[in-house]
């Protein structure tokens, strides 16, 4: 049996790739996507019912955005039209809608217009199609890998429903996997394959929730490895290795490899180790960790490590989660190498999360305190005559807007929960302190009843 010889396999060779003849032909052969397409969802009524509306499918590449248009495509009684934003242009969109046109008024049929990578539109190609949106004369079902609020025109994203897929979970991948081995028409069936298990995993993890390089992959493993002696395809971990590109890393994204390999991350920024950083966050983006669980990190650490010592640590960090959102990786891997070394390089302080945590433990360990009257909300009818906000001084009124008054309700006067480092800015805002600390004594004589 010659695996290399594709044409003399019936089945593949005029169908193409796996993963385009594994290509599910109904909704109920989808795999996963259970809230765009399980029971009772809106798409799926949608579909069943033949009543569709404008819709763009946003998820990350191989997640099962053409699928779905193409299982529209097979059920609805609409003229199915189809564009590649990268390859057409406003004629194209013209002749299509055209054509559309002709259609609705000669014949009464619907025209499905689905534009595969929406995004690669520019703003006067998305305008040119607004129109025949808003009329009715085509139903638009746009896919796009990039986030549509900032790729898709205003106008054209408020008259589609969005639809956001996630990336398929491993056990997805698995079972797309499975059916591609043991399908006899359109997958491997016919051939007798084992897939050892570490094998599998392999794929399965670096796939990262693309069923489109699962399939790939699996197909390439395949038709590149002789069948041994009892004629058994065995897919070994060194082949699912070169078939999919990367070498196996010791990380397993549930494992505790992963959580091992985060915490490293993350105390090599509290240890100002910028390039232990940069290596922990290489081995992350390599095994294929999630770029928004690493920024969510970053985010977490920015005000846990660094806090006030570097007020802009969390700027920083939300500029690259905001990128992660915005570019993807592997670009997304820049802003989160520079927000990660500016955190590693910043002073340190974790006064607020010590702050925080002990004020937590007291207001859940301790009876509430009551709000000090003079503090009480004073705006309302009659609050007057309760006493609220009676007493409280307006420290604008005050040297360097400041006049010592109770703020902390009764019993936990004089408790200190803030103690800010000596370092970065943090240090400004010690002295800050210290100075009110001293302003506070000298002026011990001042309450709400002989001032204001
Ligand atoms: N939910 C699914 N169930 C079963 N197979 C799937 C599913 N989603 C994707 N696949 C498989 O992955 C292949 C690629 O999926 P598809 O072309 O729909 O991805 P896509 O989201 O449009 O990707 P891209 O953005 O790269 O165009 C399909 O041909 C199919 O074999």
């Amino acid at each position: 049996m010659d695996l290399f010889d594709y044409t003399s396999k019936q089945n593949q060779e005029t169908r193409g790739p796996l993963a385009a003849r594994m290509r599910p032909q109904t909704i109920d052969d989808i795999v996963g996507q259970s809230s765009i397409v399980g029971e009772g969802t809106l798409l799926r009524r949608a579909i069943e019912a033949d009543r569709l509306t404008p819709m763009i499918f946003y998820g990350p590449p191989g997640t099962g955005k053409t699928t779905l248009a193409k299982v529209i495509a097979n059920s609805t009684s609409a003229w199915f039209e189809q564009l590649n934003a990268v390859t057409s242009g406003v004629n194209e969109i013209r002749d299509v809608v055209k054509k559309a046109n002709d259609r609705k008024k000669y014949e009464g049929e619907r025209t499905i217009l689905f534009i595969d990578e929406i995004h690669r539109f520019n703003k006067s190609q998305q305008d040119a199609l607004l129109p025949f949106v808003e009329d009715g004369t085509i139903v638009l079902i746009g896919a796009t890998t990039e986030n549509p609020m900032f790729e898709v025109n205003d106008a054209l994203l408020s008259r589609a429903r969005l639809f956001h897929l996630e990336p398929h979970s491993d056990e997805d991948i698995r079972t797309i996997i499975q059916q591609a081995l043991k399908d006899k028409e359109r997958g491997f069936g016919e051939y007798d394959i084992d897939l050892k298990e570490e094998a599998e995993d392999h794929l399965v993890g670096v796939a990262n929730g693309d069923a489109r390089t699962a399939l790939n992959a699996i197909e390439l493993a395949v038709l590149t490895t002789d069948p041994d002696d009892d004629d058994v395809i065995r897919i070994d971990i060194e082949t699912a290795e070169e078939s999919i590109q990367q070498r196996v890393l010791q990380y397993d994204k549930q494992g505790d490899n992963h959580y091992d390999t985060v915490s490293a991350f993350i105390k090599s920024i509290r240890g100002s180790d910028p390039d232990a950083t940069l290596y922990w966050l290489a081995k992350m983006i390599y095994a294929g960790e999630d770029p928004k669980f690493i920024a969510r990190r970053l985010y977490v650490h920015a005000a846990e490590d660094i806090g006030l010592a570097d007020p802009n640590a969390l700027l920083i960090a939300q500029a690259a989660a905001d990128a992660v959102d915005f570019i993807g990786l592997p670009e997304a891997r820049i802003p989160l190498a520079e927000a990660a070394l500016y955190l590693a390089t910043a002073p340190k302080s974790n006064a607020v999360i010590s702050g925080i945590d002990y004020a937590l433990e007291k207001v859940k360990n301790e009876a509430t305190g009551a709000v000090p009257a003079h503090l009480k909300d004073a705006h309302y009818k009659g609050a007057k005559t309760l006493g609220h906000g009676q007493g409280y001084l307006y420290p604008h009124h005050y040297e360097n807007h400041y006049v010592p008054q109770q703020y902390l309700p009764d019993q936990h006067v004089g408790r200190s929960f803030y103690a800010p480092s000596d370092n970065g800015y943090e240090k400004t805002v010690r002295k800050r302190l210290d100075y009110f600390h001293k302003r506070k004594q000298r002026e011990s004589t001042a309450s709400p009843k002989n001032k204001g």
